[in-house]
């Protein structure tokens, strides 16, 4: 369960910006809407515990996460919440399964070769595992960051944007593998986005006024 409670937040020389309270509960898939400047990159980056707010409590599982030490939160964050960006950011002197294993030692797991297999075979790119990113096609490489999202087995899947920079083919193939990984980890997705193809697939949804 994940909760957020009385957040607010102020940027210097900006207004105050709050977000209504959210209960999601384990492996539901939401849909996080709003208008351009309307707060949603700055509510993620609080969700992702990246931006310490100024007033409020990010609960996930048991765990108030700005209570944590810097060192604790870090490792918590890999651990706990996997991200996946618009555009990916691979180490490019990393081939993929390298890139896989770096995402486990950042949350101090040990090398997993047998799940970093696993997670690229339900994403249908483990043919891929000794390519180097510049050797992918950006559908493909939008399966590894999904990938390096999900290593883990992260409690919360947090994607911004992750669709806007494909096309319609593979927009419909990357938010079909987002749901199904959210199903197969058991982990709460939140879906942050403009892109009108998305919509239809969620139920949930958070609206930003
Ligand atoms: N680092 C910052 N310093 C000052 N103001 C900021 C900063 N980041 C964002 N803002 C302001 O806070 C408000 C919310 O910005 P935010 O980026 O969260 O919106 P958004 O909904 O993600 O927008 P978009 O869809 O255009 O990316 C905006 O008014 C923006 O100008």
């Amino acid at each position: 369960m994940i909760s957020l409670t009385s957040l607010s937040h102020h940027y210097p020389g900006g207004k105050a910006i709050a977000f209504k309270d959210w209960q999601i509960n384990k492996a539901e898939q939401w849909l996080l809407l709003g208008e351009s400047g309307s707060g949603k990159t700055t509510l993620l980056h609080i969700l992702t515990g990246i931006l310490k707010p100024e007033a409020g409590e990010v609960r996930i599982n048991e765990t108030s996460i700005y209570n944590l030490s810097s060192k604790k939160l870090d490792q918590f964050r890999g651990r706990n919440i996997g991200i996946i960006f618009q555009r990916p950011h691979l180490i490019k002197s990393l081939n993929i399964s390298d890139n896989l294993v770096l995402a486990q030692s950042f949350a101090g797991l040990p090398a997993d070769l047998n799940r970093v297999h696993e997670v690229l075979s339900s994403l249908g790119i483990a043919e891929k595992k000794e390519a180097y990113p510049n050797e992918l096609s950006q559908g493909q490489l939008q399966r590894v960051s999904i990938a390096r999202a999900v290593i883990n087995k992260p409690t919360l899947i947090i994607a911004d944007e992750p669709t806007s920079s494909l096309d319609d083919k593979n927009a419909a193939a990357v938010l079909a593998l987002l749901l199904h990984q959210s199903d197969i980890n058991q982990a709460t997705l939140v879906v942050a986005t403009h892109d009108k193809r998305v919509k239809d697939a969620f139920t949930n949804t958070y609206q930003l006024a």
